[in-house]
């Protein structure tokens, strides 16, 4: 299809996500939420900063690739390798002394919902979905306060051991303190000089400090897991993220065994009253590749029906799981890059036995999807358009208010480059006898022992900011699946 039958398409898409969304009954999201303090690096800003610090330091740094950020020379050398790649990462600090350098050098622009479960729950029940059950193990009165107020929105609250659900506000607990990680959004085509050096941010993208407070754990009380079975009847899909804040050892004597146990226990409880959910897991960039593997090999693999990634996830995934030639060749700006993304996705959908796996690259997405996933190839393919149609909208305006905001984002252009990346994927599965032009202009393909979408992205040239777009990505396609599995395709 050319781009104007690519509009028509979306256009088509949005309109039947929007019929069929309100037959979803719910969404349980889980774990990590945060406030983003977002600071838009301008011009002159890393100068700055470099002349606070002893730049051959940095330099010497930046061959040592700092996965822990314990210092200001750690941060900007992350800060250039990530301007001068365009990538997005995020690194975890253990300490308060970055937050503080950073407050007294940096100051930042606005503070913001932070964390794929808090970012994500907004957006559901900003989608006017039935029912949003969000559940923060450090939910702090301030934290609250960044969840949107609205009746769909409730979070689990033990009170003499019955379990209510309430707005976040009435359900934090003024013991735990808000968790506060730094976004530093940097924009394509800003020029940074240091030492002989030059870079120019070559797209627009994020750096994320993660803060790591000894108090984080990844885990539920003891009342809200035994209640789990109850509330995963009522929904019909769970989105869980934030493992990669799971530790390899703690002060207490417990390892990461533990809490892997208990995140794959919760998966249990939430099947155990209603086996027919679909739980999703939304990735994000994880330096601790031990913690890495674990999440992949002992959560995801087997108990996960969905996962949500961007292009260098998948490569860090294939990297941990013993693919490190296609994990190189998925990041390598090569031509047959988005080659490697396809067969590195195919792989980690039958490696970890999921049903879809839908990664989110700027300009394309591909969807892999098992043979038994319960939705078929054209709704599907809706929710990822929906999903694309969404994630401009949120580039566009900076966040989702209701689901007509969604509409916006159909004016963004479909991006060019990401119809010329899909042309490459689309010569070499037809070569390789894996399906013909026309199926694959429509964008699904059906292959013996998988399905794959494939969709020509929408992208905003400037973007309010870039943190939460993927996240934004994966939870609405995942929701518009959700709706197209209670409410089969009008033929
Ligand atoms: N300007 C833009 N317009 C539309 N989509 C964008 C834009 N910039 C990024 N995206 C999409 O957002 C995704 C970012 O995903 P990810 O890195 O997982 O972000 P996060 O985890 O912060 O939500 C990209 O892969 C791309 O698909
Ligand atoms: O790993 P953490 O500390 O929960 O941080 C997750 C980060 O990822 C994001 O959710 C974006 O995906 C940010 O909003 C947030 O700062
Ligand atoms: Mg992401």
């Amino acid at each position: 299809m050319d781009i104007s039958e690519w509009d028509k398409r979306y256009i088509e898409a949005y309109e039947s996500v929007a019929r069929n969304i309100s037959c979803v009954n719910g969404i349980f999201v889980a774990y990590n939420s945060n406030v983003d303090a977002i600071k838009h690096i301008g011009p002159g800003d890393v100068e700055n900063l470099l002349r606070k610090v002893d730049v051959e330091t940095v330099q010497q740094r930046i061959f040592s690739y700092p996965r822990q950020i314990d210092s200001p020379v750690d941060f900007l050398a992350r800060l250039l390798i990530a301007m001068k790649d365009g990538k997005a990462a995020e690194i975890p600090t253990y300490s308060t002394d970055i937050h503080e350098w950073l407050t007294d050098n940096l100051v930042f622009d606005e503070a913001r919902m932070g964390g794929q479960a808090g970012i994500i729950s907004n957006l559901l029940a900003n989608m006017d979905l039935n029912k949003v059950i969000a559940y923060i193990p450090w939910l702090s009165p301030e934290q609250a306060d960044y969840f949107v107020s609205s009746p769909n929105l409730l979070h689990p609250f033990v009170r003499e051991g019955r379990m209510e659900l309430l707005p976040p506000a009435e359900a934090s607990n003024s013991d735990y303190k808000a968790k506060v990680n730094w976004i530093i959004e940097f924009n394509k085509g800003l020029s940074v000089k240091y030492a002989e050096d030059r870079i120019i941010v070559p797209r627009n993208n994020r750096l994320i400090i993660s803060s790591r407070p000894p108090w984080i754990r990844i885990d539920m009380s003891d009342e809200v897991y035994e209640h789990l079975p109850e509330m995963g009847k009522t929904v019909d899909g769970a989105i869980l993220s934030g493992y990669q804040m799971i530790k390899e050892a703690y002060e207490d004597g417990k390892t990461y065994r533990d809490y892997v146990e208990r995140a794959v226990g919760a998966i249990g409880q939430l099947k155990k009253a209603n086996p027919d959910i679909c739980i999703h897991v939304e990735f994000t960039s994880i330096q601790n590749k031990f913690i890495r593997s674990a999440i992949l090999n002992d959560i995801v693999h087997n108990h996960v029906h969905s996962l949500g990634l961007d292009t260098v996830e998948v490569a860090n995934a294939l990297n941990v799981l013993g693919y490190e030639e296609l994990a190189y060749s998925v990041i390598k700006k090569e031509e047959d890059a988005i080659v490697a993304l396809y067969e590195g996705a195919v792989r980690l959908l039958h490696e970890l036995k999921l049903q879809r796996i839908h990664v989110h690259s700027l300009g394309f997405y591909i969807c892999v999807v098992s043979k038994d996933c319960p939705i078929d190839v054209e709704q599907h393919l809706d929710s990822l358009l929906f999903a694309s149609t969404t994630a401009a909208s949120r580039a566009l305006q900076g966040g989702i208010k209701g689901f007509e905001d969604i509409k916006a984002g159909l004016d963004v252009p479909i991006s060019t480059q990401g119809m010329d990346q899909i042309d490459k994927l689309g010569a070499y599965l037809v070569r390789q006898g894996k399906c013909n032009l026309e199926d694959f202009e429509k964008g699904c393909i059906c292959t013996r022992n998988h399905d794959v979408l494939i969709i020509p992205a929408r992208v905003v040239d400037h973007p309010v900011d870039t943190v939460g777009i993927g996240d934004t990505i994966s939870a609405s396609a995942f929701a518009a699946v959700l709706a197209g599995m209670c409410s089969p395709r009008e033929n």
